[in-house]
């Protein structure tokens, strides 16, 4: 695939300073939001380096759009503030967004206007215009697959594409941070697929992006690090694989037809976690010694166990008591 920020050092024509991408491209500090007395985001701060994929994940209402519109400028925080580069969002916010690029849950191209025209004017905000904007619009569709349907309207594109056609509209501006709220929710496996590819283009190009999903499968393959939210507070942040091990540890067992008091007497008895998990239960197990364990589920009828790796989706049943989808 060819590179979607062919020239992206040589760009940034109102950049005045800045040659090369900075390490930390945005932080976010103490964010705070609230509607009427209730507060949906509280004191979240993090960072997001060039050329990470950083997850926001959290159950529905967790807050995460509401952080998402604090970061590019759209929902005006009640306390903190965000800096973009070297750009503050609240104060310096034009700056801040010609350096950003944004794929919000609804394909919002405007349904009268071609995928090429959509471009082209998405461009006219950047005051790039005339033939450049031409030629950009036509780069980007190549560039994320879509050179035969420039001239279509968006409705008489498959959602896939049109979410292609979405993330080619939000790189107009070459940004360095680009953020995706849910890109992929309800495409099929295969435009999901073609998705990922984009985005991992995005992060070899140096882009840091912000991504938040509700599919374990698309946090596994994407993310670098992840923040978790709950009830608009960051509950937890690191790597996947840290996360899973800290929070669970190797392994967890999903048992069947045993009562739970059995469960929980056994949980408590080996140090280990228990929670009900659809028609079964899960017990998660201590990573050093799991074979206490086998031995006393040994002793106990079950109509079924499944032993198995612990996941993301475990971690996020411990900490929040509910499913990530
Ligand atoms: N403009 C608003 N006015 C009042 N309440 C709002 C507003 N925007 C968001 N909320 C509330 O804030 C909470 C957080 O919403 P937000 O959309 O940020 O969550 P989310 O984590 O993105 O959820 P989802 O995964 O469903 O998209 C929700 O309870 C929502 O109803």
């Amino acid at each position: 695939m060819r590179q979607l920020f062919p020239n992206h050092h040589r760009t940034k024509i109102d950049d005045p300073i800045t040659e090369s991408l900075p390490a930390t491209a945005l932080v976010a500090h103490h964010l705070c939001k609230s509607y009427g007395d209730r507060a949906v985001v509280q004191d979240v701060s993090f960072t997001l380096e060039a050329g990470e994929i950083l997850g926001f994940l959290g159950p529905n209402g967790a807050g995460k759009t509401t952080t998402i519109g604090m970061l590019y400028g759209a929902v005006i925080p009640d306390r903190g503030f965000v800096q973009l580069d070297r750009w503050q969002v609240q104060t310096q916010g034009q700056q801040a967004r010609s350096r950003m690029g944004i794929v919000t849950q609804e394909d919002n191209l405007d349904p009268e206007l071609t995928v090429f025209e959509n471009l082209v004017f998405f461009a006219n905000y950047y005051r790039i215009t005339g033939q450049a904007a031409r030629l950009r619009a036509g780069e980007l569709l190549a560039q994320v697959g879509l050179q035969e349907y420039g001239k279509y309207k968006p409705d008489e594109l498959s959602g896939g594409l049109k979410r292609r056609a979405v993330l080619a509209r939000a790189l107009i501006n070459r940004p360095h941070i680009v953020f995706l709220d849910e890109p992929t929710t309800g495409l099929d496996p295969d435009a999901r697929q073609e998705f990922w590819k984009l985005v991992s283009q995005l992060k070899q190009d140096g882009c840091g992006v912000l991504l938040t999903t509700h599919y374990m499968d698309e946090v596994q393959r994407l993310c670098d690090r992840l923040i978790l939210l709950q009830q608009g507070q960051v509950l937890d942040q690191g790597t996947s694989a840290a996360l899973i091990e800290r929070i669970i540890g190797a392994e967890v067992v999903e048992v069947a037809g045993v009562a739970e008091s059995v469960l929980q007497q056994l949980a408590t008895q080996a140090g280990v976690w228990c929670s009900p998990f659809g028609s079964s239960y899960l017990l998660a197990l201590p990573a050093h010694e799991p074979d206490q364990l086998w031995q006393q589920l040994g002793g106990i009828q079950l109509t079924s166990l499944t032993r198995r790796r612990a996941n993301l989706e475990d971690v996020f049943l411990r900490l929040t008591g509910r499913s990530l989808q």
